[in-house]
């Protein structure tokens, strides 16, 4: 597997995308896809005793075959690639409308994996996105990499799962090393959780 001209262009740093949608193969993608199906209908189910221990042989046996496939951290693909997900499962999925060089907004629907309780999202799931999403913003192309110094989210109405949500980001500010963000998660006109947040470029030291 080579490394994708991505990493190499120009004004991409820190967490830049490695690998192109050609590294990966035809089925990646939709493998990925249909674990969050499961992810989802996992949370949502009450299973039987036999399907239970089905489900468990086939994950003992997939994450056996893993095993032989494990690489270091600059040869995965989980979170290096530019599609919808970067190719991960831990940050919610999200489509983005607007990409602009101090702005970004988007969609994502919180599907059942990301529950709380009385069909709310969970509140540690919405910082996880605005960090994804500010992040991108914060190590867009052309901008030196940055770290989250903090993520100031405030709660302000129920998020509901399953429903399309929109959210935005753009950079407030930027005084020397500090670029200070904020974004908002909204559902219809209702305002769900906004958050204020820095990053701060790191020094050459720093990775
Ligand atoms: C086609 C397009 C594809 C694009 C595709 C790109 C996709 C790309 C997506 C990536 C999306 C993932 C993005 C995840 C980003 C993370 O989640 S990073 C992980 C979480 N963050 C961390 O682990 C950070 C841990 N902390 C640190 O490493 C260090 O504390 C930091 C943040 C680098 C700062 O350390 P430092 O450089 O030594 O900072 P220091 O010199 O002490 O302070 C500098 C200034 O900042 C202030 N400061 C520092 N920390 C704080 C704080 N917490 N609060 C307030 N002020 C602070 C200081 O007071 C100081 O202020 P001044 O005195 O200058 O006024």
């Amino acid at each position: 597997m080579e490394v994708a001209s991505a990493s190499a262009e120009p004004g991409r740093t820190w967490n830049s995308p490695h690998w192109t949608a050609d590294d990966i193969g035809p089925d990646f993608a939709p493998m990925l896809d249909a674990m969050r199906v499961f992810h989802h209908r996992l949370a949502g189910a009450r299973l039987p005793d036999d399907l239970t221990e089905e489900m468990r042989g086939i994950f003992e046996r997939l994450g056996e075959r893993l095993l032989e496939h494990q690489v270091p951290e600059e040869r995965q693909i989980a979170g290096r690639i530019d599609i919808p997900g970067r190719g991960q499962l831990l940050v919610p999925n999200y489509e983005l409308d607007a990409v602009e060089p101090d702005f970004l907004a988007g969609r994502l629907t919180y599907g059942r994996h990301f529950l709380g309780r009385n069909g709310a999202v969970y509140g540690g799931a919405i910082p996880l996105l605005f960090d994804s999403v500010l992040g991108r913003l914060a190590n867009g192309p052309g901008r030196p990499a940055s770290r989250t110094a903090y993520l100031h989210v405030d709660y302000r109405s129920i998020t509901p799962i399953e429903t399309e949500l929109r959210f935005t980001a753009e950079v407030a500010r930027q005084e020397g090393r500090k670029r200070f963000i904020r974004g908002t998660l909204s559902h219809g006109g209702t305002l769900c959780a906004d958050v204020d947040a820095l990053f701060l470029v790191l020094r050459p030291h720093q990775r």
